[in-house]
């Protein structure tokens, strides 16, 4: 009897397996061969490689475990960068110049309690740069943007998502082309911004996240505005598994994030009305 391709395909892989387990191959390895040959492994281990003409930077404030992002088209150098930070403005802004690129937008995914954002002072640095924000925050900003207004740097497009929850005026940025995704504090890695302050709604987080991030492609990357463990960047598949929060019911969700009983963020009087302003209250003099 002639077997079907696929049924011979799988027969090898049985036959395959079998001798792996019958050797003395350790269960890491074999663990490695499953990964790679299962669709699990394929989703998690391959995101889409950025095309040659797009840069990609992730920058890191130490202080407050913010991360930024610096993006250009390496075309035409245009670029945008994501939630700057105040104190690392001028690190941004030379970096910027260093690599020959022009700021068109500080585009910050929302009006955040725990830092100054970096917009308003690149803007006197880089000028010419504008800045951008969710109407919704309720946050100055040259450009006020809502779900769908699309912002471009060369040829590159960011779609804009409203993913409110955390803050009213939570935005994420998803780069379809690169296979990328800039949560903010929407979705954190293994974890999700928290919902006791501001406007926070843990219902709105939960029901935005389940319907507008984890119906993403499996493999896109995740790139959030925080990691408090050291860890730089996620992607869908892996917190639609891994996320504790994200992955319970919405019940279950709305219990655990009523109850995370955090502290303030140490800067959270100076970063709300600093914020409200652009960033642009109190800029350090030096
Ligand atoms: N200790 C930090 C603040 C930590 C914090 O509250 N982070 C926020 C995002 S910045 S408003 C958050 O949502 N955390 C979620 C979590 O589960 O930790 C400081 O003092 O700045």
């Amino acid at each position: 009897m002639r077997l079907p391709a696929l049924s011979l395909l799988s027969a090898f892989r049985q036959t395959l397996v079998q001798q792996v387990q019958n050797t003395s191959v350790t269960p890491l390895l074999l663990k490695q061969y499953r990964l790679k040959h299962s669709d699990s492994g394929s989703k998690m281990f391959s995101p889409a490689p950025f095309t040659k003409d797009f840069f990609f930077r992730q920058l890191f404030d130490e202080a407050t475990w913010t991360y930024t992002y610096l993006l250009a088209d390496l075309n035409t150098r245009e670029a945008v960068i994501i939630d700057p930070v105040l104190e690392k403005a001028k690190r941004d802004a030379n970096l910027v110049k260093d690599l020959g690129f022009t700021l068109k937008y500080a585009l910050n995914t929302h009006m955040h309690a725990d830092h100054i954002t970096g917009s308003g002072w690149l803007k006197q640095l880089l000028p010419g740069s504008k800045s951008v924000i969710a109407k919704a925050s309720g946050a100055k900003a040259d450009i006020h943007i809502k779900e769908g207004d699309p912002v471009t740097f060369g040829r590159h497009r960011i779609d804009t998502l409203a993913t409110p929850g955390h803050t009213n005026g939570c935005m994420s940025f998803v780069i379809h082309e690169q296979g990328c995704i800039f949560t903010g504090d929407t979705v954190l890695i293994r974890g999700c911004g928290r919902t006791d302050f501001q406007e926070g709604d843990p219902a709105h987080l939960y029901e935005n996240v389940h319907s507008k991030i984890f119906t993403l492609p499996d493999n896109f990357r995740i790139y959030p505005a925080h990691d408090y463990k050291g860890l730089m960047e996620s992607s869908v598949w892996e917190e639609k598994t891994y996320n504790p929060r994200l992955t319970k019911t919405k019940e279950e969700f709305i219990n655990i994030m009523d109850n995370l009983n955090l502290p303030y963020p140490k800067k959270i009087d100076v970063s709300l009305p600093a914020n409200r302003e652009c960033g642009v209250y109190d800029i350090p003099k030096e």
